[in-house]
């Protein structure tokens, strides 16, 4: 009956609403503002309420008018006045329903605070990883489990419900059957509500997909009854502090989307220790200072009018320790690292300018290998040196086939534009400085320029006390560092790692063993003459055999010397063989085409030949039918008609006398023109045979019953068909 009731309400309804906010009924279901379902999560709002009760009104006025108007005619309203009565009161009850739930969720609404959070900002990231380490999830009846890292911190988390067992706790690197143990890490489940005690507040917090469709784009909803937000505001400060201290020991990487423009998270490195990387004295030092000072004058910078932006150019040889060094000091200064590679895929002006400009503040900014992608990008030429000229190739840059279309205006504009974002330290690293446009190198974009080299005597002895740790005092005597020593920590030994002993032994020597082994190492190695990455690769080799590493370190360089010639001989002999491919194939094409060039050529004064005779033909065929008189025809007729008659089976040559003849003077044109052709005298047939045709059918076209048949008719009869 209630059923009935509402659903005649609803009807009744319907016909005064048909455009109402819904739409009238969709799909055979009632607009949700009265539908039964009411959705709570939507609650009726009062001013959709008060124009319902002023319908009621209507609606009972309209049953007055109409049981009044009914009386009079003597039929019975007693039905439809139950009928109403029955729609009055459903729609009453409804309303007062609908009315009690959004008054009751108003209420409720002006108590809970809701915090949102977006995947793409920062504090979704730490709330994501607070939330990873809340022992509430270990008793919720909904979670997800996944041993990724938590969000953008790479990190992986020791959470509560960790299925590590306990006593391995503390082993990050483990190795199970030469695998890293993987962690667990809790997380909320999404779309589904879950609830959180959290300093004396009740947290209510819905993990969201924003683009299920595509699987990404995560939200987070946390909710908390409170007056003012204070607590949210203290649980983003502690989720962020715990994220921090997390991340203390890692560098975060981005890498630039081209497709979207956009920056993705792509890891974190664990943080390099500035005393690992070796480089000449003071180098670091200044490094170090110079990005300190610049990050704390911000200040400095606005009083000036100077943009707050420094820019770092580090080139020289390959394997010098350039990428290191930036890693390092991303890490001693706390930043994270965006890299730009300039000859990606689909990098365009466009692209670069908006990834430039979506740049935090505080980052340091990486484009790798400048000349190369520089070269690639602008010039267009592989062998191009990237040199000035290729500003003037930014003009003229073309698209190519994946869609790069970046130009040297359009990187410069970008490091330094209005767009460009300020407070960020930009490194630039190049094996090929010469390479590089002086524009791009100014003072403004490139401040500070560092020079790497190969290894020095100092930077051999500096590697190797970085790889073999010394004995730790307490087992060994203590040395004093003499007097004059350097105190650049690249040049002290490494202590003995804290993690647990690995498997593979390293003898442990003595600091001062260590210390001649490196005298003894570094004096052995040619100064600038081999790379860093070179001699780390000879220790790495020899890892755990310091003694024997430096008694055959002489060997190794001549075994360097070979290989480096060999390679260089290779090299030089294949350049060599591809020069010659490359000349002989340019060779060949030139003949090929100077070969087609000249077959064109013959070919088009055959042809322009033979329409020269071709007109000449026609000009004679006509000038013979319009200048040669009836008399003439007649004349012509009786000289070749015997000649015809007494030859019945004349062929094409006495038919070509006949014409000949016919022509007269203008005949020998043909004649001599046709002489000049000798090499070419099938082909002469043809054009002749062609003109023959022609003038038959010139000649065809005209005759007249009146007039004597003309002598082409004999030709018609002679020539073979
Ligand atoms: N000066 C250095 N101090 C410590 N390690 C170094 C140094 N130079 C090179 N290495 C080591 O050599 C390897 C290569 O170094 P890196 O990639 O930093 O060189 P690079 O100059 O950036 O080379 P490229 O120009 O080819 O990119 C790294 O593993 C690094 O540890």
């Amino acid at each position: 009956m209630s059923q009935f009731i509402s659903d005649s309400v609803c009807q009744s309804l319907l016909a005064y609403y048909p455009q109402k906010r819904d739409g009238g009924v969709q799909d055979g279901r009632y607009p949700a503002f009265i539908t039964h379902e009411v959705d709570t999560r939507v609650p009726l709002k009062p001013e959709s309420i008060l124009p319902a009760y002023s319908w009621f009104a209507l609606l009972l006025s309209t049953m007055n008018v109409l049981s009044s108007m009914l009386s009079p005619l003597g039929m019975s309203t007693g039905a439809l006045q139950d009928t109403l009565k029955l729609v009055v009161i459903g729609g009453t009850v409804e309303t007062a329903r609908r009315a009690s739930v959004s008054a009751w969720n108003g209420f409720v609404d002006s108590f809970f605070l809701t915090a949102h959070f977006s995947e793409e900002d920062y504090p979704y990231d730490w709330l994501m990883h607070w939330l990873s380490k809340q022992p509430a999830w270990g008793r919720s009846r909904e979670f997800e489990i996944t041993t990724r890292s938590v969000g953008r911190n790479g990190l992986t988390q020791t959470t509560t419900g960790d299925l590590e067992e306990e006593e391995d706790d503390d082993d990050d690197d483990a190795l199970i059957h030469g695998r890293r143990k993987r962690k667990v890490a809790f997380m909320p489940s999404v779309d589904s509500v879950h609830s959180l005690y959290y300093r004396g507040h009740w947290l209510k917090i819905t993990r969201t997909k924003r683009y299920p469709d595509y699987g990404h784009g995560s939200a987070l909803k946390i909710s908390v009854v409170a007056r003012n937000n204070d607590i949210l505001k203290k649980l983003v400060l502690e989720a962020k502090r715990e994220y921090e201290k997390d991340a203390e020991h890692r560098v975060h990487i981005f890498l630039a989307d081209t497709t979207y423009g956009c920056w993705r998270w792509n890891g974190a490195r664990q943080k390099r220790p500035m005393s690992s990387i070796v480089l000449q004295p003071g180098v670091k030092d200044m490094l170090l200072a110079d990005c300190k000072d610049f990050l704390c004058s911000e200040e400095w910078y606005a009083e000036r009018g100077i943009p707050f932006r420094r820019g770092y150019l580090l080139h020289g040889v390959p394997g010098s320790g350039k990428t290191s060094l930036i890693h390092s000091l991303a890490g001693e200064l706390g930043l994270d690292i965006y890299v730009v590679s300039l000859s990606s895929k689909g990098m365009s002006d466009n692209t670069l300018t908006t990834l430039m400009g979506h740049v935090p503040t505080r980052c340091i900014l990486l484009l790798e290998d400048l000349d190369a992608a520089f070269t690639r990008s602008v010039s267009r030429d592989a062998t191009s040196t990237g040199a000035p000229a290729s500003t003037t190739s930014t003009q003229t840059t073309t698209a190519e086939s994946d869609g790069s279309t970046l130009s040297l205006s359009g990187l410069l504009n970008s490091l330094d534009g209005v767009a460009a974002a300020e407070g960020r330290l930009l490194f630039a690293t190049t094996n090929h400085i010469e390479r590089l446009d002086p524009a791009l190198s100014r003072p403004g974009r490139m401040d500070v320029w560092v020079n790497f080299t190969h290894a020095t005597k100092w930077q051999a002895e500096g590697i190797f006390k970085c790889f073999f740790p010394y004995k730790p005092a307490a087992v060994a005597a203590p040395s004093e560092t003499p007097a004059g020593e350097s105190t650049d920590a690249s040049q002290k030994n490494l202590p003995l790692p804290k993690r647990k002993a690995s498997t593979h032994a390293i003898p442990l020597l003595s600091e001062a063993e260590i210390s001649e082994l490196a005298k003894r190492f570094a004096a052995a190695i040619p100064e600038d003459e081999l790379s860093v990455a070179g001699l780390q690769g000879y220790l790495l080799k020899n890892k755990t055999r310091p003694r024997e590493c430096v008694d055959e370190v002489d060997e190794w360089i001549i075994q360097e010397r070979e290989t480096r010639e060999k390679l260089k001989k290779e090299k030089a002999e294949r350049e060599a063989k591809e020069k010659k491919e490359t000349e002989e194939r340019e060779k060949k094409e030139k003949e090929e085409k100077e070969a087609k060039e000249a077959q064109e050529k013959e070919a088009k004064e055959k042809l322009e030949r033979k329409e020269a005779r071709l007109k000449a033909k026609k000009a004679l065929a006509s000038k013979s039918d319009s200048s040669v008189p009836a008399d003439a025809t007649t004349t012509t007729e009786s000289t070749t008609a015997p000649a015809a008659a007494a030859t019945p089976a004349a062929d094409e040559s006495s038919s070509s006398s006949s014409e000949s003849d016919t022509i007269g003077v203008e005949a020998d044109t043909e004649e001599s023109v046709t002489s000049e052709e000798e090499e070419d005298k099938a082909e002469d047939a043809a054009v002749k045979e062609g003109a023959k045709k022609e003038k038959w059918v010139a000649v065809k076209s005209q005759p007249s019953p009146a007039e004597p048949q003309p002598e082409a008719t004999t030709t018609e009869e002679s020539s073979p068909s």
